[in-house]
């Protein structure tokens, strides 16, 4: 385990956001976190993250209690880049990502040739070495999120949490962040939208409903026409598909 959810409970006022969430977030693996408006996902991953605390349950990371780990222990090895983050200053696209390396730096180290290689190699990935040194301001939706997604891997993390990432990306972005993630020897867990991409790229799914988990597996086991229905209340057909072997949904109009 790499990521423990042990029975999540997160309330405001009368309201449960997060209903008794369990489960584990495999080392290495990718975890997608689905479910329809307001089921909970952005909450449950701020409680992954250490950002809210919750009223009951624990999160355990490779079995500490986060709540237990300082701050800046948290920031070493969890990265988490949120549905619509931003910065406030004036700075450029690489002096955010370089923001990314301050975790595991102390107040008296220099910046090293092995920082710039990691900022270097994360603006890389994800295709912005180009505008490194373009004001954050002056970025597209699109742009700015590949940015900090760039900056959420040169913090070089053993989880990474992402707030649906490819929600302002274009399809070749959508495609390439996707891949990047699933090829990173790191757990991820990424709440997702786009059910077709998950199925695609995700090795586990968790189905969060008015949040509580209704169903979690490998997406063979947990996309199905019933699923759709019942949960995101659309009219589809799944089928294996012929290309990648997983599923695909074709929904119906
Ligand atoms: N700070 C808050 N104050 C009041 N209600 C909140 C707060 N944060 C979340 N909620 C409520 O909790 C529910 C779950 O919200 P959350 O953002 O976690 O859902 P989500 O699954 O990420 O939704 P979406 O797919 O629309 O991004 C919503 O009904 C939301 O209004």
């Amino acid at each position: 385990m790499s990521i423990t959810a042990e029975n999540l409970i997160w309330r405001i006022g009368s309201k449960t956001i997060v209903d008794g969430v369990s489960f584990e977030a495999e080392p290495g693996r990718m975890l997608g976190l689905l479910g329809p408006n307001g089921s909970g996902k952005t909450s449950l991953l701020r409680l992954l993250a250490g950002l809210k605390s919750p009223q009951s349950g624990r999160v355990l990371l490779e079995g500490n209690e986060l709540k237990t780990l300082g701050a800046r222990a948290v920031a070493r090895r969890v990265a988490f880049v949120e549905q619509h983050a931003t910065t406030g200053a004036n700075l450029s696209v690489v002096d955010v990502v370089r923001l990314g390396r301050f975790p595991h730096r102390s107040w008296l180290s220099r910046w090293t040739h092995a920082d710039d290689r990691t900022v270097n190699e994360a603006l890389e990935r994800t295709g912005m070495e180009g505008r490194r040194n373009d004001r954050w301001q002056s970025l597209s939706g699109g742009e700015k999120q590949r940015t900090q997604i760039a900056r959420a891997l040169a913090q070089a993390p053993t989880e990474l949490i992402l707030d649906e990432p490819t929600n302002h990306l274009d399809i070749q972005h959508q495609i390439g962040v996707l891949k990047l993630v699933a090829s990173l020897p790191i757990t991820s867990v990424v709440a997702l939208h786009d059910l077709n991409h998950a199925a695609m790229f995700c090795d586990r799914l968790i189905v969060l409903q008015k949040g509580k988990i209704v169903t979690s597996g490998p997406p063979e086991a947990v996309i199905t026409e019933e699923l759709m229905r019942e949960v995101f209340a659309v009219e589809a057909r799944v089928e294996t598909s012929p290309h990648h072997r997983r599923p695909h949904i074709h929904y119906l109009r």
